[in-house]
Order: C-alpha cells, then structure tokens, then sequence
C-alpha cells in the first residue's frame, strides 16, 4: 500500500505571499484578506479536500534590503500590508470540524508567557487543530521595530528559540495538572490550587515564575512546526519539530536535509518517525495540458521580478540590485535567513551570475517544486517528490486565490484519492492524531517537552 501524503495549504495573512504581481490578475480575490469570509470560504474549500492543515506564514517587518528601502515591497505588495494570522483562525474553526491550523510566530519578538496563552487560547477554541510555526525570523526591520538597534546575530537566535522552548513547555505541560478545574460548587472551588503550579523559570533570556493563566486544553504543546534549515536550524527542527517546512528547493537538497534532521532526532533520542517532513509546491493545474499552459502564460505575463527581487533580497540579506549582472553570486554569512542566502550560492551545484540567478527568481517556480499540467501530471510529479526525497507531505502555495487551490481541490486531490495516495476521509479529530495516529493527542515520549508533563503533583525544579 502506497504511503499516504499530507496536505497543507501555505498561505499568509496578506495580498502579496509569493506570486508577486499576480494581484493584478482578474480572478485574483486577494485584496479581500481583510474580510473575514475569504477565510471562512478558504477553510470551508479545504475541508472539502480534506487537506491537513492551512499553514499561516508570518513576518513582522517589511522587505526593505532590496535597493535599500521599502518602496518596492510596498508597490508590489510584497508580504505588506499583512495582518495578523492569530485572529483569522477562530472563524474558520467555527466553519469546520476537522481541517487544522498552522500560524507562524516569532521567538525573537514574541514574549514566551503571552504567547503560551494565545496558543492555548486556540487550542482550546479549535478543539485541539492549532499547530505552531517556530521562526526566529529574519528582517532587520522587525528588529528595529522591537526596540533593537540591530537583529539578533543568526545562531543566537536560534539560541534564545531553545529556552523559548523550555519555557513554553513547563507552561503548557508542567503547570496545570489535568483535573485541576472541578468546579465544586458546594465547596465553592472552581480550580484546586494544589493542581497549578508555578514553573520557576530562571534562564539566561527569561525569568518566568508562572503559573500559565490557561487551563489544559486538548493537546497543551500545539503541534511543533519549524521552517528554517540551516545547519542550525535543523538541528532546532531535530530536537523540538514534529513537523518541518523544508526549503532548499531541490529534490537532492530535501533529501539531503531531511536525512539530516531525522538522523539528528535519532541522537537526541527521538522517533524520527515523530517528524513529518514538508517540501512547498507550487501548481498550475488545467482539465487539459493546454489550459494548464495557457493559466502558466498569463500568470508569467504578470509576474513581477522587482517583488520577487524584494522578497528574496529580505529573506536571504542580499540586494542584488547592487550587483553587477555578471558578478558571481558568492556566499556571504548574514543574519537573515541562511537557507535563502545559500540556495543559489554554496548549495548550489554549479557557480551562478547574479543574472542567472534573477533570471532564476524570476521565473514562475524559479525557487522550488513548481509543475504545470492536468490532474494526473500534477499527481504523478507530486507522488515521484515524495519517493524520491523521502517527504511525507507539501505546502501547497497559491498563484490566484481561491483558484489554484479551487483547482487543486476539484481536480488533483481526486486523482491522489483514486491512487490511494490521500485520504478519502477524515478519521482522527485532534491535528496531532491526523500527522500520528490516533490516539497521540499529546507530546509523545521522547519528545523534549514531554519531560514536563505534570500527571501527578511532582516538582518542576
Ligand atoms: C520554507 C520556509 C518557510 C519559512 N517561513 C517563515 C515565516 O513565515 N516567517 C519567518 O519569520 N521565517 C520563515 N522562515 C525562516 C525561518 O523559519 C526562520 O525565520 C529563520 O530565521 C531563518 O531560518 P534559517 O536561517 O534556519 O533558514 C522560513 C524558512 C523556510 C525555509
């Protein structure tokens, strides 16, 4: 029996996620983010597929290291405006019973003790579907905007992320013990307050007493996703992810850092078969190849290299309007993201000419998986990345939204339905048991924050 895939949809709470220029288009309904049934008809179209989860990415800063400002993130819409991806997940959880939720937040930015209580917060909204996107991000302008001169140096990001962890874990799992609220009403006694503990963190980034001000909800630590694999954020992703968005962008490349994470995991005495790995795709799907090529032409005529240029020169800290077109692309360490900034350059098989490598992004589906095609040629690329690259699952992006995943879900998920290679049917209820099975609602053994868990009164300290 063939190894069934998972389906996320990636998406951002904002016009321009990554097909830059492709607001312009006529069927394009992005610009209606803000209106709270975009994401209610987003959910409800995604359920119908029965894809896993939608993944919300999410930056705190704007594009401005391309040619030195924010002019061409901000005409070309590049991940600005963007909004909050925390609110827009309550409404679709209302609309649904089963498709699950991914948001991105920053350990850099974010504080550990109000993030703990958000996270719950939706946990126990969703009834167990919350899953969270652990990034140290990577713009210098989100640094600035939280009061710091300058970014956090790379490593030690990752670094502050690590007790960020700690403290997040001894509040979702060592806090609360699980029959702490007996709502005795004789004895008037909602919570017994032998059943809250305090967790008495003292670290080098964070002094946090407690107690977490939620009670348990369904599956206390949300399911762990990380998205940044570099040297060391795959060894973060080893350690604490249960789900991994790979970058990379190559077959070979996916394989390579897959293996890499998973033999990590097994060193730090992990199941590696406790972490799903995730590869995004991108795909242009036609009833007939040539509809699917006839979207590609039109989707490529509106295309736009300076958004592109812009959101690569952010993730990656290379402005590549001040090179010169014939310039080798060399590999120069910043503190933005390091996966980007190696991609094309000591990741890549071959030397490239920065006009080689704008020609690249350039292109539609420049950067990663990318297939044009009817459902069946779709279906046959995707099942061919999971066996090659050992991958459980994609990100699915979208070019025109609702319609690549309108056409994703009407034409492709059948096909992968009919091959036995997706589900027909729901069958768990939390997003951990969708990813492990049923029955792993919580932290499995083995993972690091399982060592908190609190099921009887013992000392965290
Ligand atoms: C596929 C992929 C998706 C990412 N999505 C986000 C995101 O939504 N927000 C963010 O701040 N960082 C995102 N990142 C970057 C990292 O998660 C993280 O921010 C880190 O600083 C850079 O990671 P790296 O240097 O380990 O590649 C993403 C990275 C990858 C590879």
């Amino acid at each position: 029996m063939p190894k069934k895939m998972h389906l996320n949809a990636f998406e951002m709470n904002c016009v321009g996620h990554l097909a830059h220029g492709l607001w312009r288009h006529p069927d394009n309904t992005r610009h209606r983010y803000t209106d709270i049934t975009y994401w209610t008809e987003l959910a409800q179209l995604l359920e119908r597929g029965k894809f896993d989860a939608l993944f919300l990415a999410d930056v705190v800063g704007v594009y401005d290291v391309y040619k030195q400002g924010d002019e061409t993130a901000l005409r070309e819409s590049v991940q600005i405006p963007c909004n909050d991806p925390f609110f827009v997940v309550p409404p679709m959880a209302l609309v649904t019973k089963h498709l699950g939720f991914a948001v991105t937040s920053s350990t850099t930015y974010e504080h550990p003790f109000g993030h703990a209580r958000r996270m719950s917060t939706l946990d126990h909204l969703t009834k167990g579907r919350i899953a969270w996107n652990v990034v140290t991000s990577y713009l210098p302008s989100a640094a600035r905007n939280f009061v710091l001169e300058h970014m956090v140096r790379h490593d030690e990001r990752y670094e502050i992320a690590e007790e960020y962890m700690d403290v997040s874990y001894k509040l979702w799992e060592g806090s609360w013990e699980d029959d702490a609220v007996i709502r005795d009403v004789q004895k008037q006694i909602y919570t017994d307050p032998d059943k809250v503990h305090f967790i008495h963190h003292e670290g080098k980034y964070f002094k946090v007493p407690g107690p977490h001000l939620s009670q348990p909800s369904l599956q206390r630590t949300p399911v762990i996703y990380q998205a940044g694999t570099s040297a060391r954020g795959r060894a973060f992703a080893a350690k604490h992810a249960e789900a991994v968005f790979l970058g990379g962008g190559t077959v070979d490349r996916l394989r390579q850092y897959g293996e890499d994470i998973r033999r990590q995991a097994r060193a730090f005495g992990r199941n590696p078969e406790h972490i799903k790995l995730f590869a995004g795709v991108a795909t242009i799907v036609g009833r007939t190849k040539e509809e699917a090529q006839r979207k590609y032409e039109e989707y490529a005529r509106l295309y736009s290299v300076e958004g592109v240029l812009a959101h690569y020169g952010g993730g990656s800290g290379y402005d590549l309007s001040a090179y010169d077109p014939e310039d080798d692309l060399e590999y120069v360490e910043t503190d933005h993201g390091q996966t980007s900034a190696a991609q094309f350059t000591k990741h890549s098989p071959k030397k490239l000419k920065v006009r080689e490598v704008v020609k690249t992004l350039g292109t539609i589906g420049g950067r990663g998986l990318f297939v044009v095609g009817t459902a069946e040629e779709v279906a046959d690329r995707l099942q061919y990345w999971v066996e090659e690259a050992g991958i459980d699952g994609f990100n699915v992006s979208q070019f025109l939204s609702p319609g690549t995943l309108q056409d994703f879900v009407e034409l492709v998920v059948p096909e992968l339905q009919k091959r036995k290679l997706f589900r027909e049917n729901y069958e768990e209820t939390t997003l951990r048991e969708r990813l492990f099975g049923k029955g792993t609602v919580q932290l499995p053994e083995g993972h690091p924050g399982s060592v908190y868990r609190r099921t009887t009164t013992t000392s965290l300290t």
